[in-house]
């Protein structure tokens, strides 16, 4: 019989729920080999930050300044407008607490740096990180990044039991909305605690699709395929060509190809797929961009491999994965904003327009509503 994820991962979070702390605390020792406490100690924070070198502190804080910098254009600001003497518009409001979940498998600093930026740009006041732990210990860097970007709230859980801990409140508070891509089982705990609380997206298991053609750098092309699947083993990569040599050079484990016979036809391909990565290496890369419907991002040209995106160019790293770019795409700091629409309608507009509210209300049998705006002078 064939493993069912969505029912194992139910089944999990129903633990969790029922018997809280008990249950996490079993999973974690299950998958993590770790027991507890959760909660990072500022002794752990310290003795990590000091094992951090100069110069690598240096890296980071020049990509932490990186993102901010591409990151800070995308802030919201109130739009508002006023007609008739009235005032209408959107104001935005940060989501007050937020949990952040860190890969851990091989873990991934940089994917903090991704999420916990925007967040801090929108104003996210609480933010708490869930990472599994290596023999008992999170990753310093990981520590590095969150100490610079002033959290402190970080636990050593993964996998569904730190997703379930967050959107329940098991050992620490519960969170508004849960950030940050993972493996399998947290994708599917994520998207089965949605209604709980907010999530970002289905940010599963890295993809890639190359678009290339003959004058693409075979060797380009196979480094970058080959720099996803590095992430896993439900990792997928994508080659969509039209050239014969380049789709034999890149036929390796892993890599799927697909020869067409025009680029037209890789595009309408990659729409297929939605994958997370379109990369599109071909003489006039931008031509093609007007055809590319579904991809959570698309890097032009030789010198924009996925890699470099997933770390220093500035563009975010947390994107949807395995079709859900048909519906959804990157991180944005508008992912830590609520909209929250207003209004201030003058008399005069009121009662010159409130004739269309009436007759809804009489066409919906709501007479309560009805009343509501009948009974204004
Ligand atoms: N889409 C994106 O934006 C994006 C960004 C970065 C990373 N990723 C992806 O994130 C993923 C990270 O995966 P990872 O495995 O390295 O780390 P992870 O932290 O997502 O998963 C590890 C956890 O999975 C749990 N787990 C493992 N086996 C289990 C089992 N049989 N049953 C229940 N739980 C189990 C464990 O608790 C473990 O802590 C990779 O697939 C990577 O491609 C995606
Ligand atoms: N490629 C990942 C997004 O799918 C992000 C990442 C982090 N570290 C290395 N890569
Ligand atoms: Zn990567």
């Amino acid at each position: 019989m064939d493993f069912d994820l969505e029912s194992y991962v139910a089944g999990m979070l129903k633990d969790i729920r029922e018997r809280g702390i008990e249950a996490v605390r079993e999973y974690s020792k299950k998958f993590d080999n770790y027991d507890g406490p959760f909660r990072v100690t500022e002794e752990e924070f310290e003795e990590a930050v000091e094992r951090i070198p100069e110069k690598d502190r240096e890296i980071i804080v020049r990509t932490v300044e990186r993102l901010w910098e591409y990151h800070e254009r995308q802030m919201e600001r109130e739009r508002l407008f006023l007609k008739n003497g009235s005032l209408y518009g959107l104001i935005y409001r940060p989501i007050r607490r937020i949990g952040i979940y860190v890969p851990g498998g091989k873990p991934l600093p940089s994917t903090l740096m991704m999420v916990a930026v925007p967040a801090k740009i929108a104003g996210v006041k609480e933010i708490a990180v869930t990472i599994p732990p290596k023999e008992g210990k999170v990753n310093p860097y990981v520590l590095y990044v969150a100490e610079l970007l002033g959290i402190d709230e970080v636990y050593k859980l993964g996998g569904v039991q730190a997703i379930g801990a967050m959107a329940y409140g098991v050992g620490m508070e519960k969170v508004d909305k849960i950030f940050g891509p993972g493996n399998k089982f947290v994708n599917e705990a994520k998207r089965q605690v949605f209604g709980v609380v907010g999530i970002d997206s289905l940010a599963g298991p890295s993809e890639i699709a190359v678009i290339a053609d003959k004058t693409a750098e075979k060797d380009y092309v196979l480094a970058d395929l080959l720099s996803q699947l590095e992430h896993g083993k439900d990792s997928k990569a994508w080659l969509l060509t039209t050239s014969k040599e380049l789709a034999d050079y890149c036929s390796r484990d892993g890599i799927e190809v697909v020869l067409c016979e025009s680029l037209e036809e890789c595009a309408e391909k990659a729409n297929e797929i939605a994958p997370e990565h379109l990369e599109i290496i071909t003489e006039r890369p931008m031509e093609l961009v007007d055809l590319i419907e579904n991809a959570g991002a698309i890097y032009l040209g030789p010198y924009t491999p996925v890699p470099a995106a997933d770390y220093f160019l500035g563009v975010n790293h947390v994107l949807p994965t395995g079709g859900a770019a048909k519906f959804s795409g990157v991180l944005t700091v508008r992912d830590f904003l609520k909209p929250i629409s207003i209004a201030q309608v003058s008399r005069e507009e009121f009662l010159a327009e409130r004739e269309l509210g009436l007759r809804l209300a009489e066409i919906e049998g709501m007479v309560f509503h009805r009343r509501s705006m009948e009974v204004r002078k």
